[in-house]
């Protein structure tokens, strides 16, 4: 069996996506495919897998694996890529559509006046502050907000954000001397996060500028993440080491996200989306 695909990345954060409008996966096991294509040696190699779906609800659908096989709600970078698709592929007719994912509809704007898309505005909606919303273990059941967090012999501070996945922010002095293959692994597993999280380490660079790494659940380090960048900029406003309403500008390991946490508490990300190899996956 021949699945055709394209691969797409979002600032080198990579997945393998498939049209099911073109392609019919009845029968196959979702998660089993994620982790096949996402092998750099026997597959592709990517972070994930994305499914580009036909929706009742919105324009267009996606679903997401991640690199382990386990379903994401969403993901930041995954909702610019399926928009450029939709766009460059005309599934959609217009420059402002909306897009299902597990975790709500979103809405996209292809910017600029190309035919082939190359930078997409997503309104990800507003961020999840609560304690159960993210979901968290633990006695207050108010917001996260830099509160201790014990891990080995070290008390880190939480800061916690769902943008309909979870997120756990630590602010850090230097991004580049951050534990993130210390101990993004062993956050993401504490059975504090009852369904696991995603890790994020964030340095302060200004009111308007944050440097960033992250260790996503299901994929380990990756070189973005769309809904991590959106949730270390909400978790800056909150400890007021940002300002709200204002343009955040995010620096990630492969490139930038600008972020808007705006009044009316929606969170707005805006970046680029890459096409880079189409061809067919040999079941
Ligand atoms: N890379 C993504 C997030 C992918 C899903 C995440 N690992 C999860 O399981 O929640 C992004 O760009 O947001």
């Amino acid at each position: 069996m021949q699945i055709a695909f394209t691969k797409m990345h979002g600032l080198g954060n990579s997945y393998i996506y498939i049209n099911t409008f073109d392609v019919s996966l009845a029968g196959q096991d979702l998660s089993v495919l994620a982790k096949k294509v996402s092998d750099p040696n026997t597959g592709i190699g990517s972070d994930g897998l994305i499914l580009i779906t036909p929706s009742e609800q919105a324009d267009v659908g996606m679903r997401m694996f991640n690199k382990d096989g386990s379903e994401g709600k969403t993901c930041g970078n995954g909702l610019r890529c399926v928009a450029k698709y939709a766009f460059d592929n005309q599934l959609v007719t217009t420059r402002t559509f909306t897009i299902e994912t597990r975790a709500g509809n979103v809405s996209a704007e292809i910017l600029g006046e190309g035919r082939v898309a190359e930078q997409v505005t997503i309104d990800m909606g507003p961020p999840y502050l609560q304690r159960k919303q993210i979901p968290m273990v633990g006695v207050n059941l108010e917001r996260i907000v830099n509160e201790p967090f014990p891990v080995g012999d070290q008390t880190l501070r939480i800061t916690a954000v769902s943008m309909g996945n979870p997120h756990a922010v630590f602010f850090v002095d230097n991004i580049e001397l951050a534990p993130l293959y210390e101990l993004g692994p062993i956050i993401t597993n504490d059975e504090r996060f009852p369904e696991s999280v995603n890790v994020e380490f964030v340095e302060v660079v200004n009111e308007n500028e944050l440097n960033f790494r992250v260790w996503e659940r299901g994929s380990g380090v990756t070189q973005a993440c769309g809904t991590g960048a959106c949730a270390a900029a909400v978790a800056a406003i909150l400890n007021k080491l940002a300002k709200r309403s204002e343009d955040i500008v995010v620096h990630l390991a492969g490139g930038d996200l600008i972020i808007n946490w705006s009044k009316d508490n929606h969170v707005w990300m805006t970046g680029p989306a890459m096409t880079t190899v189409q061809g067919q996956f040999i079941l």
